[in-house]
C-alpha cells in the first residue's frame, strides 16, 4: 500500500502543502495557491464599513429609534468593525439628532454619514461631529436620466465643489458612483481620476442593482486600482446572490473597504452580510479575522438587529443559522465524529458556540441551544434533558449533532399527547 494511503488525512494534506506545486495551506485546511496577480490582493488587509444604520435603515421592516441606533452602534463597535455608516442627517431632523448622538458615544469605530453629492447635504453633515462623509451620485445612464438628471460634466463640477468643501473641514471623504456596473467605463475612470487628484480618502464602486458577478467585479476593481492611488470601497447588493463572492473578488483585486450590514439588511434583499463576509474571510485568513473582530459577539449583534427589525435569523444563515453546524447523513456524521474538520470549514468554537455535550454543562447553556433550534421547552423540561445529557456525557463527550438529536427527540416526546 502506498505510504500516503496509510497516513491520517490531516498528515497527508500537510505533506501536500509543503510541496511547492500545491501551494500553501491555511489553518482551516483550505488549500490556497497564491498566483502572480495576488500581489494586488487585500484579503488579509481590509476594513469593514458597517452600514446597518444606513443601508439597513432602507430595509422594508426597519424603523430604528434613537435607542435602537445606540444599541446597534455599540454592539457593532464591540464586535470590532472599523467604520459605522449612518443615515444622512439631511433625511430628517431626527436623523440629524441621532447622527449627533452616535458621534458623541465615543466609540472606537469611525463614524461616517452617507450623503448625496449636494452642498445642502454636505453642509448639514459636517456639523454633526462625524469623522467622514460618504458622498454618492448615480453615474449610469438610467440614474442620470431618471434620477438626478445631470450629465457627467455637471457631476464632476458638483463633486469637485462638495469634496473640496468636506476636505476644508478636515473630514474624511469618500466619493462613490452609484450603479457603477451599468455606467460607462471611460466616464467612470475619468470621474475617479478627478476625485483622486482632489485628495479623496476613498473612491467607491457600488453594484446598486446586484447585477455584477465576481469576474466583472475583479476586472473593474483591478482596472480602477491601476488608475487611482486612494483606497477603494465596494458595495454589493445581493439581488442575484453574489454579494459575498463579489466582496471577496473585490478584495482579491485590491479593494480596501467592504460595506456590510447585519444579516445583509438593506434595500430590496440587501447587501453583503457582516456574518457571511466574516465566514468567507475567516477561510482566507483565519487569524487575521479573529484578531480584528470579536466573532463570539456575532450572534448577539445579529439577534439584536433581527429583533429590532422583527425578522428571524434565517435557518441557513452563515455561522449562526440553527443548522449551520448540524450534520445528518451517515457518511458526514461518521467523518465529523472522527474529525469535525472533515465537513466543517468553520470551527464552531471560534464563533462562540457554547459547547454543551459534556458532563460539566448546565441547564442555562442547554436552554440557549434549545432556543437556537427553535424548540419550545419549559425550564423544568430543559433541566430534565440537561440531566440526560450529563448522564450520556459521563460515558463520552457528545458532538453538537448528537446533543441536537437528543434535544429534538426529547422535545417531540414532551409534545406528543400521552396515550391512555
Ligand atoms: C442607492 C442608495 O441607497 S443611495 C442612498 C439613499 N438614501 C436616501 O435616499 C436617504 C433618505 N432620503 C431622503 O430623506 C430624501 O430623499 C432626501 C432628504 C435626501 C431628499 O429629499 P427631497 O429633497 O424631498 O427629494 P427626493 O427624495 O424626492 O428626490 C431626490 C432628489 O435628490 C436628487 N438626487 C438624487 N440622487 C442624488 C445624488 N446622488 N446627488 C445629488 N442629488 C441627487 C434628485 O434629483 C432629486 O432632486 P429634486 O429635488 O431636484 O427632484
Ligand atoms: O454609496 C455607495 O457607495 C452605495 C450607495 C448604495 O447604497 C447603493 O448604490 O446601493
Ligand atoms: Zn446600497
Amino acid at each position: 500500500m502506498p505510504k500516503s494511503e496509510k497516513e491520517p488525512v490531516s498528515k497527508r494534506v500537510k505533506t501536500a502543502s509543503n510541496a511547492s506545486s500545491v501551494g500553501t495551506i491555511n489553518d482551516t485546511g483550505a488549500i490556497y495557491k497564491p498566483k502572480f496577480s495576488d500581489s494586488l490582493s487585500r484579503v488579509n488587509n481590509f476594513s469593514i464599513i458597517e452600514s446597518t444604520l444606513r443601508e439597513g435603515e432602507q430595509f422594508g421592516n426597519a424603523f430604528f429609534t434613537t435607542e435602537d441606533k445606540v444599541k446597534i452602534a455599540k454592539a457593532l463597535d464591540d464586535f470590532g468593525v472599523e467604520y459605522i455608516e449612518i443615515t444622512s442627517p439631511a433625511a430628517s431632523e431626527q436623523s440629524r439628532q441621532d447622527c449627533i448622538t452616535i458621534c458623541n458615544l465615543g466609540l472606537k469605530a469611525k463614524i461616517l454619514t452617507h450623503v448625496r453629492c449636494h452642498m445642502d447635504d454636505a453642509r448639514i453633515a459636517v456639523e454633526t461631529g462625524v469623522d467622514g462623509l460618504d458622498v454618492v451620485i448615480g453615474t449610469s445612464s438610467y440614474l442620470r436620466e431618471f434620477s438626478h438628471g445631470k450629465d457627467m460634466d455637471y457631476i464632476i463640477k458638483q463633486a469637485t465643489e462638495v469634496i473640496t468643501f468636506i476636505k476644508s473641514k478636515g473630514l474624511e471623504v469618500r466619493f462613490s458612483s452609484e450603479d457603477s456596473f451599468r455606467s460607462d467605463l471611460v466616464d467612470l475612470l475619468n470621474l475617479y481620476k478627478t476625485v483622486d487628484k482632489l485628495g479623496v480618502n476613498r473612491v467607491g464602486i457600488a453594484d446598486t442593482v446586484g447585477c455584477a458577478n465576481p469576474r466583472q467585479v475583479y476586472d473593474l476593481v483591478k482596472t480602477l486600482r491601476g488608475v487611482v492611488s486612494c483606497d477603494i470601497e465596494c458595495h454589493f447588493h445581493n439581488d442575484t446572490g453574489c454579494a459575498i463572492a463579489n466582496a471577496y473578488a473585490a478584495l482579491e483585486a485590491g479593494a480596501t473597504h467592504i460595506d456590510t450590514s447585519v444579516l445583509g439588511i438593506g434595500e430590496r434583499n440587501g447587501i453583503t452580510p457582516l456574518g457571511g463576509l466574516c465566514a468567507r474571510m475567516y477561510v482566507a485568513d483565519k487569524q487575521y479575522v479573529m484578531d480584528k473582530y470579536d466573532l463570539h459577539k456575532l450572534r448577539e449583534v445579529e439577534n439584536l438587529v433581527a429583533e429590532t427589525v422583527q425578522i428571524q435569523v434565517p435557518f441557513n444563515n452563515y455561522i449562526t443559522g440553527y443548522c449551520a453546524f448540524t450534520h445528518k447523513a451517515g457518511i458526514h456524521a461518521k467523518a465529523i465524529l472522527n474529525n469535525p474538520s472533515t465537513y466543517e470549514i468553520l470551527k464552531p468554537d471560534d464563533f462562540g458556540y457554547v459547547s454543551i455535550g459534556h458532563r460539566l454543562t448546565g441547564w442555562n447553556a442547554v436552554k440557549n441551544r434549545v432556543q437556537q433550534l427553535g424548540l419550545k421547552l419549559s425550564d423544568d423540561e430543559v433541566k430534565e434533558v440537561t440531566s440526560q445529557i450529563k448522564q450520556l456525557a459521563d460515558l463520552k463527550p457528545l458532538g453538537i449533532e448528537e446533543v441536537d438529536t437528543l434535544l429534538r427527540v426529547f422535545h417531540d416526546k414532551m409534545n406528543t399527547p400521552a396515550e391512555d
